[in-house]
Protein backbone atom coordinates (compact mmCIF):
# COMPACT_ATOMS: atom_id res chain seq x y z
CA UNK A 1 0.00 0.00 0.00
CA UNK A 2 2.87 2.71 0.31
CA UNK A 3 3.29 1.72 -3.40
CA UNK A 4 -0.32 3.76 -3.72
CA UNK A 5 0.05 6.22 -0.99
CA UNK A 6 3.42 7.19 -2.80
CA UNK A 7 1.25 7.82 -6.22
CA UNK A 8 -1.25 10.00 -4.42
CA UNK A 9 0.12 12.98 -4.88
CA UNK A 10 1.26 12.30 -8.49
CA UNK A 11 -2.19 11.30 -8.81
CA UNK A 12 -3.87 14.56 -8.64
CA UNK A 13 -0.95 16.60 -10.39
CA UNK A 14 -1.78 14.22 -13.30
CA UNK A 15 -5.90 14.83 -12.86
CA UNK A 16 -4.76 18.76 -13.43
CA UNK A 17 -2.54 17.31 -16.50
CA UNK A 18 -5.60 15.33 -17.88
CA UNK A 19 -7.76 18.21 -17.75
CA UNK A 20 -5.92 20.70 -19.56
CA UNK A 21 -5.73 17.49 -22.29
CA UNK A 22 -9.53 17.33 -22.79
CA UNK A 23 -9.99 21.12 -22.71
CA UNK A 24 -7.32 20.68 -25.22
CA UNK A 25 -9.12 17.89 -27.05
CA UNK A 26 -11.80 19.92 -27.55
CA UNK A 27 -9.76 21.45 -30.72
CA UNK A 28 -8.37 18.04 -32.11
CA UNK A 29 -10.18 15.85 -34.27
CA UNK A 30 -12.25 13.71 -32.82
CA UNK A 31 -10.42 10.64 -33.68
CA UNK A 32 -7.36 12.27 -32.60
CA UNK A 33 -8.27 14.04 -29.24
CA UNK A 34 -10.14 9.83 -28.74
CA UNK A 35 -6.28 8.34 -29.24
CA UNK A 36 -4.76 11.24 -27.36
CA UNK A 37 -7.24 10.93 -24.32
CA UNK A 38 -6.22 6.73 -24.45
CA UNK A 39 -2.59 7.16 -24.61
CA UNK A 40 -2.76 9.77 -22.09
CA UNK A 41 -4.81 7.14 -19.19
CA UNK A 42 -2.28 4.53 -20.25
CA UNK A 43 0.03 6.43 -19.35
CA UNK A 44 -1.33 7.78 -16.38
CA UNK A 45 -2.31 4.45 -15.20
CA UNK A 46 1.60 3.28 -15.59
CA UNK A 47 1.73 5.72 -11.91
CA UNK A 48 -1.18 5.12 -10.70
CA UNK A 49 -2.82 1.83 -11.46
CA UNK A 50 -5.35 1.25 -8.40
CA UNK A 51 -9.22 1.86 -8.65
CA UNK A 52 -11.17 2.41 -5.55
CA UNK A 53 -14.54 1.45 -5.02
CA UNK A 54 -16.71 2.97 -2.07
CA UNK A 55 -19.38 1.15 0.02
CA UNK A 56 -21.62 4.06 2.24
CA UNK A 57 -23.35 2.33 5.23
CA UNK A 58 -26.85 4.78 3.80
CA UNK A 59 -28.62 4.83 0.30
CA UNK A 60 -31.26 7.70 -0.77
CA UNK A 61 -29.98 10.73 1.23
CA UNK A 62 -29.40 8.47 4.62
CA UNK A 63 -33.38 6.53 4.55
CA UNK A 64 -32.11 3.41 4.65
CA UNK A 65 -29.65 1.38 5.48
CA UNK A 66 -27.33 -0.16 2.47
CA UNK A 67 -27.85 -3.81 2.28
CA UNK A 68 -24.64 -3.94 0.13
CA UNK A 69 -22.75 -2.82 3.27
CA UNK A 70 -24.32 -5.27 5.91
CA UNK A 71 -23.23 -7.87 3.50
CA UNK A 72 -20.01 -6.86 2.89
CA UNK A 73 -19.60 -5.92 6.99
CA UNK A 74 -21.08 -10.07 7.40
CA UNK A 75 -18.12 -11.27 4.36
CA UNK A 76 -15.43 -8.75 6.02
CA UNK A 77 -16.14 -10.68 8.92
CA UNK A 78 -14.64 -13.83 8.62
CA UNK A 79 -11.38 -12.12 6.86
CA UNK A 80 -10.54 -9.46 9.37
CA UNK A 81 -10.49 -11.91 12.14
CA UNK A 82 -7.33 -13.16 11.42
CA UNK A 83 -6.13 -10.44 9.40
CA UNK A 84 -6.98 -7.13 10.79
CA UNK A 85 -5.47 -5.38 13.74
CA UNK A 86 -8.50 -3.33 14.83
CA UNK A 87 -11.34 -5.07 15.67
CA UNK A 88 -14.82 -5.22 16.79
CA UNK A 89 -16.62 -7.61 18.86
CA UNK A 90 -20.46 -8.75 19.53
CA UNK A 91 -22.31 -11.59 20.30
CA UNK A 92 -23.18 -14.03 17.94
CA UNK A 93 -26.29 -16.18 17.28
CA UNK A 94 -27.81 -17.41 20.67
CA UNK A 95 -25.08 -15.36 22.48
CA UNK A 96 -22.61 -18.64 22.51
CA UNK A 97 -20.06 -17.16 20.43
CA UNK A 98 -17.81 -13.57 19.58
CA UNK A 99 -18.48 -12.83 16.10
CA UNK A 100 -15.82 -10.10 15.10
CA UNK A 101 -15.38 -7.36 12.83
CA UNK A 102 -13.19 -4.99 11.27
CA UNK A 103 -12.52 -1.64 13.24
CA UNK A 104 -12.45 1.92 11.65
CA UNK A 105 -9.47 3.05 9.88
CA UNK A 106 -8.11 -0.58 9.64
CA UNK A 107 -7.33 -2.18 6.26
CA UNK A 108 -7.15 -6.18 5.08
CA UNK A 109 -6.35 -7.84 1.98
CA UNK A 110 -8.16 -10.31 0.65
CA UNK A 111 -7.07 -12.93 -2.33
CA UNK A 112 -9.42 -14.38 -4.94
CA UNK A 113 -9.41 -16.15 -7.91
CA UNK A 114 -6.53 -18.71 -6.35
CA UNK A 115 -4.57 -15.37 -5.10
CA UNK A 116 -3.99 -14.12 -8.87
CA UNK A 117 -6.58 -11.44 -8.12
CA UNK A 118 -5.27 -8.91 -4.40
CA UNK A 119 -7.62 -6.47 -2.99
CA UNK A 120 -7.96 -4.30 -0.16
CA UNK A 121 -10.58 -3.62 2.21
CA UNK A 122 -10.69 -0.54 4.39
CA UNK A 123 -13.45 0.65 6.78
CA UNK A 124 -14.18 4.77 6.95
CA UNK A 125 -16.28 6.65 8.99
CA UNK A 126 -15.57 10.63 8.45
CA UNK A 127 -17.92 13.37 10.72
CA UNK A 128 -20.16 15.53 8.34
CA UNK A 129 -19.91 19.00 9.83
CA UNK A 130 -22.76 21.21 11.08
CA UNK A 131 -23.05 24.63 10.99
CA UNK A 132 -22.78 26.25 14.55
CA UNK A 133 -26.50 27.59 14.43
CA UNK A 134 -27.55 24.23 12.72
CA UNK A 135 -31.42 23.04 14.02
CA UNK A 136 -28.97 19.54 13.90
CA UNK A 137 -27.55 19.65 16.92
CA UNK A 138 -24.81 16.98 17.02
CA UNK A 139 -22.70 15.70 13.56
CA UNK A 140 -23.58 13.03 11.68
CA UNK A 141 -21.39 9.97 11.07
CA UNK A 142 -21.00 8.58 7.46
CA UNK A 143 -19.29 5.17 7.60
CA UNK A 144 -18.45 3.25 4.60
CA UNK A 145 -16.24 0.59 3.02
CA UNK A 146 -13.38 0.96 0.21
CA UNK A 147 -11.88 -1.54 -2.06
CA UNK A 148 -8.97 -0.67 -3.38
CA UNK A 149 -7.92 -3.19 -6.38
CA UNK A 150 -5.11 -3.13 -9.52
CA UNK A 151 -7.07 -1.86 -12.69
CA UNK A 152 -6.04 -4.91 -14.53
CA UNK A 153 -8.24 -6.83 -12.43
CA UNK A 154 -11.35 -4.60 -13.44
CA UNK A 155 -13.32 -7.38 -14.86
CA UNK A 156 -12.75 -10.03 -12.76
CA UNK A 157 -13.84 -7.64 -9.75
CA UNK A 158 -16.52 -6.20 -10.83
CA UNK A 159 -18.17 -9.24 -12.53
CA UNK A 160 -17.16 -12.15 -9.78
CA UNK A 161 -14.88 -10.66 -7.08
CA UNK A 162 -18.25 -8.39 -5.70
CA UNK A 163 -20.65 -10.91 -6.16
CA UNK A 164 -18.81 -13.59 -4.27
CA UNK A 165 -18.88 -10.95 -1.66
CA UNK A 166 -22.29 -10.10 -1.69
CA UNK A 167 -23.53 -13.74 -1.99
CA UNK A 168 -21.31 -15.03 0.88
CA UNK A 169 -22.09 -11.91 2.97
CA UNK A 170 -25.80 -12.49 2.64
CA UNK A 171 -24.99 -15.89 3.86
CA UNK A 172 -23.26 -15.38 6.52
CA UNK A 173 -25.65 -12.54 7.39
CA UNK A 174 -28.72 -15.09 7.66
CA UNK A 175 -26.36 -17.62 9.88
CA UNK A 176 -24.92 -15.28 12.21
CA UNK A 177 -27.49 -12.60 13.11
CA UNK A 178 -29.53 -13.35 15.77
CA UNK A 179 -32.97 -12.26 14.90
CA UNK A 180 -34.50 -9.19 16.60
CA UNK A 181 -37.39 -7.61 18.27
CA UNK A 182 -37.40 -4.08 17.44
CA UNK A 183 -39.36 -1.06 18.86
CA UNK A 184 -39.95 2.11 17.80
CA UNK A 185 -38.57 5.57 19.84
CA UNK A 186 -40.80 7.68 21.15
CA UNK A 187 -39.24 10.52 19.41
CA UNK A 188 -40.52 13.83 19.60
CA UNK A 189 -37.77 15.94 19.40
CA UNK A 190 -35.95 16.45 15.90
CA UNK A 191 -34.12 12.82 15.89
CA UNK A 192 -30.26 13.33 14.50
CA UNK A 193 -29.68 10.49 14.65
CA UNK A 194 -31.62 8.94 12.27
CA UNK A 195 -32.35 5.80 14.14
CA UNK A 196 -35.74 5.00 15.08
CA UNK A 197 -35.86 1.92 15.99
CA UNK A 198 -34.49 0.00 18.88
CA UNK A 199 -33.89 -3.60 19.66
CA UNK A 200 -33.50 -6.62 21.95
CA UNK A 201 -32.76 -10.04 20.93
CA UNK A 202 -35.83 -12.04 20.17
CA UNK A 203 -35.90 -15.06 21.84
CA UNK A 204 -39.55 -15.88 22.16
CA UNK A 205 -40.18 -20.15 21.82
CA UNK A 206 -43.78 -20.05 20.39
CA UNK A 207 -43.95 -22.47 17.40
CA UNK A 208 -46.79 -23.16 15.28
CA UNK A 209 -46.35 -26.73 17.08
CA UNK A 210 -47.27 -25.28 20.14
CA UNK A 211 -49.75 -22.91 19.00
CA UNK A 212 -53.36 -24.67 20.41
CA UNK A 213 -55.88 -24.34 17.12
CA UNK A 214 -57.52 -26.64 15.25
CA UNK A 215 -54.44 -28.42 12.70
CA UNK A 216 -56.36 -28.11 9.73
CA UNK A 217 -56.18 -23.87 10.47
CA UNK A 218 -52.88 -24.24 11.35
CA UNK A 219 -51.42 -26.21 8.20
CA UNK A 220 -53.76 -23.32 6.07
CA UNK A 221 -51.70 -20.64 7.97
CA UNK A 222 -48.50 -22.31 7.45
CA UNK A 223 -49.14 -23.06 3.52
CA UNK A 224 -49.73 -19.10 2.95
CA UNK A 225 -46.80 -18.48 4.77
CA UNK A 226 -44.80 -20.62 2.64
CA UNK A 227 -46.17 -19.63 -0.38
CA UNK A 228 -45.21 -16.04 0.78
CA UNK A 229 -41.63 -16.63 0.96
CA UNK A 230 -41.27 -18.65 -2.06
CA UNK A 231 -42.92 -15.51 -4.00
CA UNK A 232 -40.22 -13.45 -5.21
CA UNK A 233 -41.07 -13.90 -8.88
CA UNK A 234 -44.40 -14.89 -8.37
CA UNK A 235 -45.08 -11.31 -7.09
CA UNK A 236 -42.79 -9.59 -9.41
CA UNK A 237 -45.01 -11.13 -12.42
CA UNK A 238 -48.30 -10.07 -11.10
CA UNK A 239 -47.14 -6.43 -10.32
CA UNK A 240 -47.69 -6.32 -6.67
CA UNK A 241 -45.19 -5.26 -3.53
CA UNK A 242 -43.70 -8.47 -1.96
CA UNK A 243 -45.64 -8.38 0.91
CA UNK A 244 -48.98 -9.69 2.78
CA UNK A 245 -50.97 -8.61 5.70
CA UNK A 246 -52.69 -10.94 7.95
CA UNK A 247 -55.32 -9.51 10.68
CA UNK A 248 -55.38 -11.67 13.71
CA UNK A 249 -58.36 -11.11 15.91
CA UNK A 250 -60.41 -12.75 18.93
CA UNK A 251 -60.70 -12.23 22.75
CA UNK A 252 -57.88 -11.58 24.96
CA UNK A 253 -56.05 -14.49 25.48
CA UNK A 254 -56.23 -16.18 22.73
CA UNK A 255 -53.29 -16.35 21.15
CA UNK A 256 -52.86 -13.47 18.77
CA UNK A 257 -49.21 -12.26 20.15
CA UNK A 258 -48.11 -16.08 20.22
CA UNK A 259 -49.38 -16.53 17.22
CA UNK A 260 -46.98 -13.16 15.95
CA UNK A 261 -44.03 -14.93 17.31
CA UNK A 262 -44.98 -18.46 16.06
CA UNK A 263 -44.81 -16.77 12.60
CA UNK A 264 -41.71 -14.78 13.11
CA UNK A 265 -40.29 -18.09 14.12
CA UNK A 266 -41.26 -20.16 11.29
CA UNK A 267 -40.12 -17.50 8.61
CA UNK A 268 -36.94 -16.47 10.64
CA UNK A 269 -37.94 -13.07 10.30
CA UNK A 270 -37.40 -10.26 12.64
CA UNK A 271 -40.33 -8.27 14.38
CA UNK A 272 -41.04 -4.39 14.12
CA UNK A 273 -43.07 -4.07 16.97
CA UNK A 274 -45.26 -0.60 16.36
CA UNK A 275 -46.19 1.65 19.08
CA UNK A 276 -48.74 3.80 17.00
CA UNK A 277 -49.46 6.19 19.50
CA UNK A 278 -45.53 6.70 20.08
CA UNK A 279 -45.27 7.99 16.37
CA UNK A 280 -45.31 11.44 15.79
CA UNK A 281 -47.02 12.14 12.54
CA UNK A 282 -47.59 10.36 9.29
CA UNK A 283 -44.42 11.47 7.76
CA UNK A 284 -42.24 9.78 10.70
CA UNK A 285 -44.58 6.84 9.96
CA UNK A 286 -43.51 6.72 6.91
CA UNK A 287 -39.82 6.95 7.76
CA UNK A 288 -39.92 4.24 10.13
CA UNK A 289 -41.27 1.84 7.73
CA UNK A 290 -38.45 3.00 5.23
CA UNK A 291 -36.00 1.70 8.30
CA UNK A 292 -37.43 -1.94 8.54
CA UNK A 293 -35.47 -4.30 6.77
CA UNK A 294 -36.70 -6.98 4.48
CA UNK A 295 -37.65 -10.57 5.92
CA UNK A 296 -39.37 -9.00 8.54
CA UNK A 297 -42.83 -8.83 10.32
CA UNK A 298 -43.92 -5.69 11.59
CA UNK A 299 -46.95 -5.85 13.57
CA UNK A 300 -49.26 -3.26 15.32
CA UNK A 301 -51.21 -4.82 18.40
CA UNK A 302 -54.73 -3.60 18.98
CA UNK A 303 -55.05 -1.35 16.19
CA UNK A 304 -58.70 -0.74 17.34
CA UNK A 305 -56.97 1.16 20.71
CA UNK A 306 -54.77 3.17 18.57
CA UNK A 307 -56.87 4.82 15.69
CA UNK A 308 -60.26 5.91 15.82
CA UNK A 309 -62.75 4.72 13.40
CA UNK A 310 -63.25 8.15 11.57
CA UNK A 311 -59.41 7.97 11.40
CA UNK A 312 -58.64 10.68 13.89
CA UNK A 313 -56.75 9.92 17.00
CA UNK A 314 -58.67 8.70 20.08
CA UNK A 315 -59.48 12.06 22.47
CA UNK A 316 -57.17 12.10 25.21
CA UNK A 317 -58.80 12.55 28.65
CA UNK A 318 -60.27 15.65 29.75
CA UNK A 319 -58.04 17.60 31.49
CA UNK A 320 -58.61 19.13 34.91
CA UNK A 321 -58.08 22.81 35.65
CA UNK A 322 -55.36 22.70 37.89
CA UNK A 323 -53.61 20.20 35.41
CA UNK A 324 -54.34 22.98 32.41
CA UNK A 325 -52.83 25.62 34.55
CA UNK A 326 -49.73 23.68 35.38
CA UNK A 327 -49.32 23.03 31.54
CA UNK A 328 -49.79 26.72 31.17
CA UNK A 329 -46.82 28.01 33.56
CA UNK A 330 -44.83 24.62 32.42
CA UNK A 331 -45.04 25.35 28.90
CA UNK A 332 -45.90 22.77 26.22
CA UNK A 333 -46.59 19.69 27.87
CA UNK A 334 -43.97 16.68 26.97
CA UNK A 335 -46.55 14.05 25.58
CA UNK A 336 -48.13 15.60 22.50
CA UNK A 337 -50.81 13.84 20.63
CA UNK A 338 -49.80 11.80 17.92
CA UNK A 339 -51.16 12.89 14.64
CA UNK A 340 -51.17 9.97 12.77
CA UNK A 341 -54.32 9.71 10.45
CA UNK A 342 -56.17 6.92 9.61
CA UNK A 343 -54.98 7.49 5.79
CA UNK A 344 -50.98 7.94 6.95
CA UNK A 345 -51.90 4.45 7.79
CA UNK A 346 -53.22 3.54 5.51
CA UNK A 347 -50.13 4.83 2.62
CA UNK A 348 -48.33 3.15 5.13
CA UNK A 349 -49.25 -0.50 4.44
CA UNK A 350 -49.58 -0.11 0.95
CA UNK A 351 -48.48 3.19 -0.43
CA UNK A 352 -45.81 3.74 -2.40
CA UNK A 353 -42.82 3.71 0.31
CA UNK A 354 -44.73 0.65 1.53
CA UNK A 355 -42.77 -1.44 -1.30
CA UNK A 356 -39.41 -0.44 -0.46
CA UNK A 357 -37.35 -3.64 0.47
CA UNK A 358 -39.94 -6.14 0.09
CA UNK A 359 -40.22 -9.37 1.60
CA UNK A 360 -42.18 -7.99 4.28
CA UNK A 361 -45.13 -9.31 6.41
CA UNK A 362 -48.05 -6.97 8.01
CA UNK A 363 -49.83 -7.93 11.18
CA UNK A 364 -52.61 -6.15 12.81
CA UNK A 365 -53.98 -7.95 16.05
CA UNK A 366 -57.35 -6.56 17.36
CA UNK A 367 -60.02 -7.76 20.17
CA UNK A 368 -62.56 -5.50 17.97
CA UNK A 369 -62.61 -6.25 14.56
CA UNK A 370 -65.91 -4.63 13.91
CA UNK A 371 -64.90 -1.62 15.15
CA UNK A 372 -62.06 -1.10 12.52
CA UNK A 373 -62.35 0.88 9.02
CA UNK A 374 -63.48 -1.53 6.39
CA UNK A 375 -60.79 0.33 4.58
CA UNK A 376 -58.36 -0.54 6.87
CA UNK A 377 -58.39 -3.76 6.49
CA UNK A 378 -59.68 -4.94 2.93
CA UNK A 379 -58.41 -7.84 0.96
CA UNK A 380 -54.94 -6.41 -0.38
CA UNK A 381 -54.26 -4.69 2.68
CA UNK A 382 -55.17 -7.18 5.01
CA UNK A 383 -55.22 -9.82 2.98
CA UNK A 384 -55.86 -12.95 5.25
CA UNK A 385 -58.32 -12.51 8.23
CA UNK A 386 -57.79 -15.06 10.90
CA UNK A 387 -60.05 -15.55 13.51
CA UNK A 388 -58.35 -16.57 17.26
CA UNK A 389 -61.26 -18.09 19.80
CA UNK A 390 -61.85 -20.16 22.80
CA UNK A 391 -61.04 -23.08 23.31
CA UNK A 392 -62.06 -26.01 21.16
CA UNK A 393 -60.94 -29.44 21.53
CA UNK A 394 -58.28 -29.70 19.01
CA UNK A 395 -56.62 -26.81 20.45
CA UNK A 396 -57.30 -28.53 24.68
CA UNK A 397 -55.26 -31.98 22.86
CA UNK A 398 -52.47 -29.34 21.52
CA UNK A 399 -51.79 -27.84 25.40
CA UNK A 400 -52.16 -31.79 26.98
CA UNK A 401 -49.88 -33.35 24.53
CA UNK A 402 -47.36 -30.21 25.18
CA UNK A 403 -47.83 -29.65 28.57
CA UNK A 404 -48.67 -32.88 29.77
CA UNK A 405 -47.18 -35.32 27.21
CA UNK A 406 -50.45 -37.21 27.12
CA UNK A 407 -52.84 -37.50 23.89
CA UNK A 408 -55.63 -39.46 25.32
CA UNK A 409 -57.04 -40.18 29.07
CA UNK A 410 -60.33 -41.04 30.75
CA UNK A 411 -61.08 -37.40 31.39
CA UNK A 412 -60.88 -35.90 28.01
CA UNK A 413 -64.40 -36.86 27.34
CA UNK A 414 -65.50 -34.66 30.26
CA UNK A 415 -63.55 -31.89 28.89
CA UNK A 416 -64.87 -32.54 25.38
CA UNK A 417 -68.98 -32.03 27.10
CA UNK A 418 -67.71 -28.72 28.82
CA UNK A 419 -65.72 -26.89 26.29
CA UNK A 420 -69.06 -27.28 24.30
CA UNK A 421 -70.47 -25.61 27.02
CA UNK A 422 -68.84 -22.87 28.15
CA UNK A 423 -66.26 -20.32 26.77
CA UNK A 424 -62.88 -20.29 27.77
CA UNK A 425 -59.89 -18.88 26.59
CA UNK A 426 -56.89 -20.70 25.64
CA UNK A 427 -54.81 -18.75 28.42
CA UNK A 428 -56.43 -19.64 30.96
CA UNK A 429 -56.77 -23.49 29.58
CA UNK A 430 -52.47 -23.40 29.63
CA UNK A 431 -52.98 -21.73 32.81
CA UNK A 432 -54.62 -24.98 34.68
CA UNK A 433 -52.61 -26.99 32.60
CA UNK A 434 -48.88 -26.08 34.01
CA UNK A 435 -47.68 -28.52 36.52
CA UNK A 436 -47.92 -26.43 39.62
CA UNK A 437 -46.29 -27.68 43.13
CA UNK A 438 -49.24 -28.35 45.63
CA UNK A 439 -49.30 -26.36 48.94
CA UNK A 440 -48.44 -29.27 50.64
CA UNK A 441 -44.96 -29.71 48.12
CA UNK A 442 -46.25 -32.03 45.60
CA UNK A 443 -45.80 -31.62 42.33
CA UNK A 444 -48.85 -32.00 40.21
CA UNK A 445 -49.51 -34.96 37.63
CA UNK A 446 -50.94 -34.78 34.21
CA UNK A 447 -54.26 -36.54 36.82
CA UNK A 448 -54.52 -33.40 38.59
CA UNK A 449 -54.05 -31.22 36.12
CA UNK A 450 -57.26 -32.47 33.99
CA UNK A 451 -58.98 -32.06 37.04
CA UNK A 452 -57.50 -28.32 37.51
CA UNK A 453 -58.99 -27.67 34.29
CA UNK A 454 -62.11 -29.36 34.91
CA UNK A 455 -62.76 -27.21 38.56
CA UNK A 456 -61.71 -24.43 35.80
CA UNK A 457 -64.45 -25.11 33.24
CA UNK A 458 -67.23 -25.95 35.83
CA UNK A 459 -66.15 -22.34 37.55
CA UNK A 460 -66.48 -20.74 33.98
CA UNK A 461 -69.99 -22.29 33.06
CA UNK A 462 -70.98 -21.28 36.51
CA UNK A 463 -70.13 -17.60 36.12
CA UNK A 464 -71.59 -17.64 32.78
CA UNK A 465 -74.82 -18.73 34.46
CA UNK A 466 -74.86 -15.92 36.64
CA UNK A 467 -73.82 -13.62 33.99
CA UNK A 468 -76.73 -14.41 31.84
CA UNK A 469 -79.31 -13.79 34.88
CA UNK A 470 -77.79 -10.77 35.79
CA UNK A 471 -77.75 -9.55 31.97
CA UNK A 472 -81.18 -10.68 31.58
CA UNK A 473 -82.28 -8.45 35.18
CA UNK A 474 -80.73 -5.74 33.82
CA UNK A 475 -82.07 -5.48 30.52
CA UNK A 476 -85.59 -6.34 31.69
CA UNK A 477 -84.78 -3.03 34.42
CA UNK A 478 -83.38 -0.83 30.89
CA UNK A 479 -86.55 -1.78 28.74
CA UNK A 480 -88.85 -0.34 31.54
CA UNK A 481 -86.49 2.81 31.57
CA UNK A 482 -86.66 3.29 28.34
CA UNK A 483 -89.81 3.36 28.63
CA UNK A 484 -90.36 6.40 31.02
CA UNK A 485 -87.21 8.24 29.86
CA UNK A 486 -86.17 7.52 26.18
CA UNK A 487 -82.80 5.58 25.04
CA UNK A 488 -79.72 5.26 26.59
CA UNK A 489 -76.64 6.21 25.34
CA UNK A 490 -74.33 3.13 24.24
CA UNK A 491 -71.10 2.79 23.37
CA UNK A 492 -68.77 3.22 26.15
CA UNK A 493 -67.75 -0.36 27.41
CA UNK A 494 -65.06 -1.02 24.35
CA UNK A 495 -63.41 2.22 24.71
CA UNK A 496 -62.99 1.39 28.10
CA UNK A 497 -61.31 -1.54 27.85
CA UNK A 498 -58.99 -0.12 25.66
CA UNK A 499 -58.17 2.53 28.04
CA UNK A 500 -57.23 -0.04 30.53
CA UNK A 501 -55.52 -2.15 28.13
CA UNK A 502 -53.11 0.31 27.82
CA UNK A 503 -52.78 1.03 30.98
CA UNK A 504 -52.18 -1.97 32.38
CA UNK A 505 -49.73 -2.55 29.06
N1 LIG B 1 -53.77 -20.56 20.95
C1 LIG B 1 -52.83 -20.62 21.88
N2 LIG B 1 -51.88 -21.56 21.85
C2 LIG B 1 -50.92 -21.63 22.78
N3 LIG B 1 -50.85 -20.82 23.82
C3 LIG B 1 -51.79 -19.86 23.94
C4 LIG B 1 -52.82 -19.72 22.97
N4 LIG B 1 -53.58 -18.68 23.33
C5 LIG B 1 -53.07 -18.21 24.45
N5 LIG B 1 -52.00 -18.90 24.83
C6 LIG B 1 -51.19 -18.67 26.03
O1 LIG B 1 -51.83 -17.62 26.75
C7 LIG B 1 -50.97 -16.52 26.96
C8 LIG B 1 -51.61 -15.27 26.39
O2 LIG B 1 -51.68 -15.38 24.99
P1 LIG B 1 -51.50 -14.14 23.99
O3 LIG B 1 -50.77 -13.07 24.66
O4 LIG B 1 -50.96 -14.66 22.74
O5 LIG B 1 -53.01 -13.70 23.81
P2 LIG B 1 -53.59 -12.49 22.95
O6 LIG B 1 -54.65 -13.05 22.08
O7 LIG B 1 -52.49 -11.78 22.29
O8 LIG B 1 -54.24 -11.59 24.06
P3 LIG B 1 -54.54 -10.02 24.02
O9 LIG B 1 -55.69 -9.80 23.09
O10 LIG B 1 -54.88 -9.69 25.42
O11 LIG B 1 -53.29 -9.35 23.56
C9 LIG B 1 -49.66 -16.83 26.29
O12 LIG B 1 -48.66 -16.84 27.24
C10 LIG B 1 -49.81 -18.20 25.68
O13 LIG B 1 -48.90 -19.08 26.27
MG1 LIG C 1 -51.68 -9.84 22.51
Amino acid sequence: MTEILGAMGLGSTLASLMFLWAVAGKYFPFNLEDLIRRRFVKFTNRFYPYIHVSFPEFTGERLKRSEAYSAIESYLMSTSTSKARNLRAELGKDSSNLVFSMGYSDEVTDDFDGGRVRVWWSSTKSESKTPTFSIRPAPQEHRFFKLTFHHRHRDTVMERYLKHVLESGKAALIKNQQRRLYTNNPNRDYDYRMLNWSHVIFEHPASFDTLAMHPDKKREIIEDLKAFKAGKEYYARIGKPWKRGYLLYGPPGTGKSTMVAAMANYMDYDIYDLELTAVENNSTLRKLLIETTGKSIIVIEDIDCSLDLSGNRKKKEEKTEEEKQKESLLGKPKEEASKVTLSGLLNFIDGLWSACGGERIIVFTTNYVEKLDPALIRRGRMDKHIELSYCTLEGFKVFAKNYLGIENHTLFEKIQRLLGEVQITPADVAESLMIKTSSRGVVEDANACLEDLIRALEKAKEDATIRALEKAKEDAIASKEEVVDGPNVEGQQSGEFCKDKKASD
